[in-house]
């Protein structure tokens, strides 16, 4: 039953609004009265002086920054991708910024990396990166207040770049209170020695940033070692007494007083996947050196190119990858993008303008800087123009083939031979298992087994690779099962060839 309706109620509800409004209105009159409008007049005064006042500390405070800075302050600027730049940033991101625990930070999806807590699901979650946001601070070094202030103009743009981890991309302006840069020398040069004892693990490798405008770094890989790179062992011995005769001073001298340009060039050859990259990695880390990665194919002209060798240093490797293909397939290329539709144009890898002689004259030319190291790799050596390979722009050429019994065994010990340390530690932990593991002369046994298997220079060691990959976990099981991926990869191979005649 639906309820009645109560007139009085509202009524009442009314009549008590009205009462206390009216209160208000008595009040506030009452109130005006007692008021002196003169009041007003002194308060709109003080607010009018405000901002002037205001105004007028803030330029005498800019004027005073400006007068000590120009008589008080010394300070060094670092321009942003310089290699000093990065050390620097590094070490106050490490020791300023990351301890004061920054409230403002720039957030970005990180490339390459999944969440492991989601592994499970069909669609991973991406991790998701933080970078503190910052402009200036001030820090003690030693007994020495430094001011240090980061220009972010460029930081919004370089956060587009996946490859960019955030650090040393923007310029830098490091002060101190004083009449000279000397304690500001000191600490950078502190800054550098750190980095580059750090930087002995790693292999810095250099690429060309989005626009093709300088050399960014674009990779810090872990040092590989070169007993990693398994080819024979006295070619591997002639070409690091090359490299470590080259690099030695004594040679540049010599070289410079016989009036002999100061280059030396190697060509790697040999099918995929026989370590032409990975030795080049290998020897960068071995030599202390970084390494700058040309691509061929994505400069537009000779002009870039040009450009492109100017500004890498002179003591590094050069790597120009696959230089076989930078003139393969052009002319079909060049047809394809002529006849396409505009639409199926724009899909079209971008097309090198870069000519044969411009690049030779990069690498020898009258304006080409020397002390450099450069490494060509090719799959296809008798497609090259013989300009390429004349000796001195190559002076070493080095064959990396299919892989032999001795590089199968050495390959096999690295596989497992770091397992020896962690299966000691165990059996030490349980003592019944002890017969479960193996010794080191019990592995060497199984290797020798194991590489009696594999066919000479048959199979690529990257193809080996590939079996070790998905045998790691059981040595037992790898020297059981080689002769049957052996049999199993043959008739694929005999197949392949067929195919390619
Ligand atoms: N000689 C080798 N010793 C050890 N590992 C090797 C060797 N050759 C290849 N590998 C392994 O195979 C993989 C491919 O090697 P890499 O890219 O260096 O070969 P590549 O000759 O440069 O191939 P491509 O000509 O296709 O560029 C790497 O993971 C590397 O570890």
């Amino acid at each position: 039953m639906s309820q009645p309706f109560h007139a009085g109620g509202a009524a009442n509800l009314l009549d008590s609004r009205a009462q206390s409004f009216g209160f208000l209105k008595t009040t506030l009159a009452a109130r005006l009265h007692e008021l002196d409008f003169t009041h007003f007049g002194s308060i709109l005064a003080v607010v009018g002086i405000v901002p002037a006042a205001f105004r007028f500390f803030h330029s005498a405070w800019q004027s005073a920054a400006t007068w000590v800075k120009r008589f008080f302050i010394a300070s060094v600027t670092i321009p942003p991708g310089d290699p000093l730049n990065r050390s620097v940033s590094s070490w106050i991101l490490e020791n300023v910024v990351e301890p004061r625990h920054m409230r403002f930070q720039t957030a970005r999806t990180e490339v390459g990396r999944d969440l492991e807590a989601g592994s499970h699901l069909k669609k991973t979650p991406r991790a998701v990166q933080y970078f503190p946001h910052w402009r200036s601070e001030w820090f003690w070094y030693g007994k020495t207040l430094f001011g240090v202030s980061r220009s972010l103009d460029s930081f919004t743009a370089g956060m587009q770049d996946p490859t960019y981890d955030g650090v040393g991309g923007e310029e830098l302006t490091i002060s101190c209170l004083g009449l000279s840069a000397t304690p500001i020398r000191a600490f950078i040069n502190k800054c550098r020695e750190i980095a580059d004892s750090k930087a002995q693990f790693y292999v810095i490798i250099y690429a060309r940033d989005r626009f093709g405008l300088s050399w960014k770094p674009k990779y810090r890989k872990p040092l590989r070692r070169l007993e990693t790179v398994h080819f024979d062992d006295k070619v591997k011995h002639n070409l690091l007494s090359d490299i470590r005769n080259y690099l030695d001073p004594r040679t540049k001298k010599l070289y410079q007083s016989r009036s002999m340009p100061y280059r030396r060039g190697y060509l790697f050859y040999g099918p995929p996947g026989t370590g032409k990259s990975s030795l080049s990695t290998a020897l960068a880390g071995e030599f202390g050196l970084d390494l700058y990665e040309v691509k061929v194919p994505s400069i537009a002209n000779d002009g870039d190119l040009e450009q492109m060798f100017q500004e890498i240093p002179p003591r590094c490797i050069v790597l120009l990858e696959d230089i076989d293909a930078v003139w393969a397939g052009r002319e079909q290329r060049l047809e394809r993008s002529i006849c396409d539709s505009a639409s199926e144009r724009s899909a079209t890898p971008s097309i090198s303008n870069v000519t044969l002689s411009g690049l030779l004259n990069v690498l020898d030319g009258v304006g080409s800087q020397e002390g450099r190291l450069v490494i060509m790799t090719t799959n296809k050596p008798d497609q090259l123009d013989s300009a390429l390979t004349r000796p001195g722009r190559v002076d070493f050429k080095l064959y990396l083939g299919n892989i032999s019994k001795a590089s199968a065994e050495q390959m096999f010990m690295r596989m497992f031979a770091p397992d020896l340390l962690s299966w000691a530690r165990q059996s030490s932990e349980k003592s019944d298992s002890l017969d479960e593991h193996i010794s080191l002369e019990q592995l060497r046994m199984l290797a020798a087994r194991f590489a009696a298997e594999i066919p000479e220079d048959t199979f690529t060691p990257s193809q080996l690779q590939g079996f070790f990959q998905s045998h790691l976990n059981d040595v037992m099981q790898a020297v059981s099962r080689i002769s049957e991926w052996v049999k199993q990869e043959l008739p694929d191979r005999s197949d392949r060839h067929l195919e390619v005649c």
